[in-house]
């Protein structure tokens, strides 16, 4: 694969996308797909998803199109779902339990290994076949269990003390579902969430129609 320096966040934002259509597409049983039709599918032209992929290498056959399985195995090396990240979510109340539950991260290879909070009514429940921890253990469980990734799901108040810790404790990155702007170092992938950015846009657009 070609070095991934010039890859615009653009380009990279669009590969989950690949990724999901060409498994969808893997369970249709589709062995070729062009690009004029993963474009069909995706809203996206063909031009611009040759010019994505063409920035990590040669995939396809011109005329013929690209292998399902194999576009999908390299999309996936891409995107790193090949490493069999290990995950925690910290704060299981509302969201944190559904996150917990979602079980699409495992077939994306997602291990979930811990959880975590601070209520004493939460601690010890399973959620997903995983026993809730004292937050207070997190550092010392999350060198032990190899955990890469940590989910934040806490109230926003303490949503920065729970960040810090798992920086402390060598997370690569957070994902973060708190609503507020969090100072983590420049070497730490931190990826922030809103869904009320989702529904407030739609209200835009319905307001207008
Ligand atoms: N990004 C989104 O789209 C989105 C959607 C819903 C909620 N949220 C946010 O997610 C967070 C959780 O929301 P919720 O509705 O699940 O709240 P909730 O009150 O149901 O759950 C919060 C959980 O965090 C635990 N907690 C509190 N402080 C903690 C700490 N210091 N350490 C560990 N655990 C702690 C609580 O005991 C509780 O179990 C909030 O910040 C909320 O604003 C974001």
């Amino acid at each position: 694969m070609k070095g991934q320096v010039n890859i615009s966040k653009a380009t990279v934002d669009r590969l989950p996308l690949y990724f999901r259509t060409l498994r969808l597409a893997q369970d249709e049983g589709i062995d070729i797909i062009s690009s004029d039709e993963l474009g069909r599918r995706l809203g996206i032209t063909p031009e611009q998803i040759r010019k994505d992929l063409a920035s990590f290498g040669q995939f396809g056959k011109k005329g013929v199109g690209y292998y399902v399985n194999e576009l999908k195995r390299n999309v996936g090396k891409i995107l790193g779902l090949d490493n069999h990240w290990n995950i925690a979510v910290v704060g299981i109340g509302h969201l944190g339990e559904a996150l917990a539950n979602y079980q699409n991260f495992v077939s994306l290879g997602f291990n979930l290994v811990a959880l975590f909070d601070q209520d004493p009514k939460v601690i010890g429940k399973t959620v997903n076949h995983v026993v809730v921890e004292d937050i207070r253990n997190m550092q010392q469980v999350v060198k032990e269990r190899n955990i890469q990734i940590g989910i934040i799901a806490v109230p926003a108040a303490f949503a920065q003390g729970v960040a810090d810790k798992l920086v402390e404790a060598g997370v690569k990155g957070i994902w973060n579902f708190a609503p507020i702007k969090m100072e983590v170092p420049d070497s730490m992938h931190i990826i922030n969430e809103d869904l009320s950015i989702g529904l407030s846009s739609l209200s835009y657009y319905i307001t207008r129609k």
